[in-house]
């Protein structure tokens, strides 16, 4: 007789009657069809292997063991790679798309950054010999990479980096070498006892001149014995320029000098979907335990409701769900830039890398904080339990805030945004995603509440905060202050400006998206209100910015707050159904809380039991300890 699965009667009702079809939402967000049937084959392929699994939970392993067991699992999942049936680079990209890395690498992937980075630097700055040189070989895994850029004093500045590279044109070779403890290379992943090879970002000098920043090609380590070559700790020899501008021993000056930064644009638009994906998780975990939970009492007397029914709830968990769509979407319209910028400047046509360098950094910046902001909300939203590690918000809060700091310190990242716009806003020329500053709204400031309304507020507010902030930037200016003083004493304002840039890309993309979407009825009403649900939450988060630049008015912001809370209820009782459309595999979400079948208590019993604590009655620790100081009568 088949077993009987169990699931939660309230997650089951919250299931019954669901109005729109769950796959069309799932397909939406995978791309199509086809990418669902190939991520869940994907699934299935490396998830049901056994050895993937861990013997006992990560957490209760040394740093070294950890390490280890994590490098075991990520060299097997290669060899799947390697014999997947849907070939090694489309597996390697489902799996970077899926959060699958994570669901299997839990602590960490010593192999990451050799795709995420290594490989993108030798495809996107090496030139044609090096990368018939090395990229087989690097795909191949005969070679293990990394990306080494930051130091122990320098990260964001690039152009104060110590790391320097000195061409010998007798020998025709590169010195490099760490001149001071700061120049020590700190930071990149698997640089400590992965990799075996490293891009190295390096001050060039050749004939006495620094000719700035440039990527390096060097071996580590032996490639048989894994041992550091002589002298790698802080003086490298034998390093190759990726890239090539020294001809014959002279230096040719690169059509753009920011192109060796190349690497770091690619892996910010790779973090705004990471980002995504880990918000996704968190939501559908803190989603269905809100609706398996019952506490306290909403009406005198009732049965403890579902702590999703408290409007408190409601307010912590809809709008970050509303936001993995609105991120997802506009993740996907920088992909689509990305690809096509890159395709440009693989043909010499530079004019695109302006608009992606400033969309880049403003989506990084922007889906990462708040990412991290609603994950941390995800989470107190679970109460005690969402604290605990085998919740994994833990281990998912601690992804997304790294990406708060990586390729490119968030606030450093607004400030090159902010730039790009007083530039484009100054030279009113046709920027791509800019193409509102040029057309700004003409006409009243009167304010309607529609849909395309507020995306006109939002338009107002970008248009205006670039618009204060220039005048900040005159004001000093006339006061007779240097540029780069006026510049940081109108950072307030440039970083304002710039976030309100990057909200109104994120909301256009999730309008535009539902206009272009060849969507059911059910789905575009159901995305509808998320979206409205959205853009009117982030407006009442930053009302000021809206009331700077518009004629907003008290009442229309109580109109606003009356039509958000309408929208929580109705999109309340289809919370399940949305976070069930994500289509995460428990093995995936890694949570208890956050299980398909709401058995929520019985796999929290079942985790506290696998603690190596739990293995005894009385741990000889107190024996050792707390059995003498019980003695010792204090
Ligand atoms: C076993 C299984 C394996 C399977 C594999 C699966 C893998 C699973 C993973 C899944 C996904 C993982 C998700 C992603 C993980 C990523 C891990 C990343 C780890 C982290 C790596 C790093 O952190 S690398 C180091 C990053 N560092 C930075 O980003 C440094 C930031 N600083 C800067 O960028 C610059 O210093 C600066 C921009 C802040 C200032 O530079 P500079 O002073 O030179 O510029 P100016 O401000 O003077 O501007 C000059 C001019 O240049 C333009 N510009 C600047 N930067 C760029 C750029 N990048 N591109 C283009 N243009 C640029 C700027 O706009 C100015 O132009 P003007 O015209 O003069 O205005
Ligand atoms: C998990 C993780 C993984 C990483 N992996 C790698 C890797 O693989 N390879 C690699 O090369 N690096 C890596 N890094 C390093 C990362 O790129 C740097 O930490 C990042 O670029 C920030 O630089 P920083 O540490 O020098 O911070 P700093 O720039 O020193 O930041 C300190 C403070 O100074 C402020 N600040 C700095 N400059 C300005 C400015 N111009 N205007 C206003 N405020 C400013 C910042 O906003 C911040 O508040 C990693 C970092 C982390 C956390």
């Amino acid at each position: 007789m088949s077993k009987e699965i169990y699931e939660n009667p309230d997650l089951k009702k919250e299931r019954q009657n669901c109005p729109f079809n769950k796959e069309e939402i799932t397909h939406l967000l995978d791309g199509g069809k086809e990418k669902t049937i190939e991520r869940k084959q994907l699934e299935n392929y490396i998830l049901s292997d056994e050895q993937l699994k861990d013997a006992v939970p990560m957490e209760y392993l040394s740093h070294a063991d950890k390490y280890a067991e994590e490098l075991r699992k990520a060299c097997l999942l290669m060899h799947k790679l390697a014999d997947s049936p849907a070939g090694q680079v489309p597996t390697l990209r489902a799996l970077m798309g899926a959060g699958l890395g994570s669901a299997v690498l839990k602590e960490g992937n010593p192999l990451a950054l050799h795709y995420v980075m290594f490989i993108p630097a030798l495809m996107g700055q090496g030139t044609i010999d090096q990368q018939a040189k090395w990229l087989e070989k690097a795909y191949n895994l005969n070679m293990i990479g990394t990306y080494a850029q930051t130091e122990l004093g320098h990260g964001t500045f690039l152009r104060g980096l110590e790391t320097r590279a000195t061409y010998d044109p007798k020998t025709q070779e590169f010195i490099l070498e760490s001149p001071s403890l700061t120049a020590y290379k700190w930071w990149p992943g698997s640089l400590g006892k992965t990799a075996n090879y490293a891009v190295v970002m390096a001050q060039l000098y050749t004939k006495g001149k620094c000719e700035g920043t440039h990527p390096f090609m060097v071996q580590l380590r032996d490639e048989e014995t894994h041992e550091p070559l002589p002298g790698i700790v802080n003086m490298w020899l034998n390093p190759v320029c990726i890239s090539s501008y020294i001809h014959y021993g002279t230096y040719v000056k690169p059509t753009n000098s920011k192109l060796s930064y190349a690497t770091m644009v690619f892996v910010r638009v790779v973090v705004c979907q990471d980002v995504t994906t880990n918000l996704r998780k968190a939501v559908t975990i803190a989603t269905r335990y809100s609706c398996v939970r019952r506490q306290s009492e909403l009406k005198p007397g009732d049965r403890e409701p579902q702590v999703m029914d408290y409007q408190a709830q409601q307010n912590k968990l809809l709008p970050p769900l509303a936001a993995t769509f609105a991120f997802q979407l506009a993740a996907d319209h920088l992909w689509n830039l990305y690809h096509t910028a890159n395709n440009n400047i693989e043909q010499g046509d530079l004019e695109l890398l302006p608009d992606l360098h400033g969309l880049s950094c403003a989506l990084k910046a922007l889906c990462s904080s708040e990412a991290a902001n609603f994950v941390e909300v995800c989470r107190q939203s679970c109460g005690g339990h969402g604290y605990m590690s085998c919740s994994n918000f833990p281990r998912i809060y601690g992804q997304v805030t790294a990406a708060e700091t990586y390729e490119g310190e968030n606030t450093v990242l607004w400030l090159q945004v902010a730039r790009y716009l007083v530039k484009t806003r100054k030279e009113q020329s046709g920027g791509l995603s800019v193409k509102y500053l040029i057309g700004e709204e003409k006409g009243p400031k009167t304010v309607d509440t529609t849909l395309e309304g507020i995306v006109k507020l939002y338009r107002r507010a970008a248009v205006g905060l670039v618009d204060v902030a220039i005048a900040e930037l005159d004001k000093s200016g006339r006061k007779g202050e240097a540029p780069h003083d006026a510049w940081n004493h109108a950072a307030v304002y440039l970083i304002k400006a710039a976030q309100a840039h990057a909200r109104l890309f994120v909301v256009e993309s999730f309008v535009d998206s539902l206009k272009e979407g060849k969507l059911s009825a059910p789905v575009r009403t159901v995305l509808s209100q998320l979206c409205e649900l959205f853009i009117i939450y982030w407006l009442l988060e930053r009302s000021g910015d809206f009331f700077l630049c518009s004629n907003l008015t008290k009442q229309d912001l109580l109109l606003l707050n009356s039509k958000y809370v309408e929208l929580l209820a109705a999109i309340r009782p289809q919370a399940v159904n949305l976070v069930d459309s994500f289509d995460l595999r428990d093995e995936v979400l890694n949570s208890p809380l956050g299980c398909w079948d709401g058995n929520v208590y019985q796999r929290l019993f079942d985790e506290a039991a696998k603690s190596p604590l739990n293995q005894s009655n009385v741990h000889e620790s107190f024996h050792k300890y707390l059995k003498p100081l019980l003695k010792s009568n204090l």
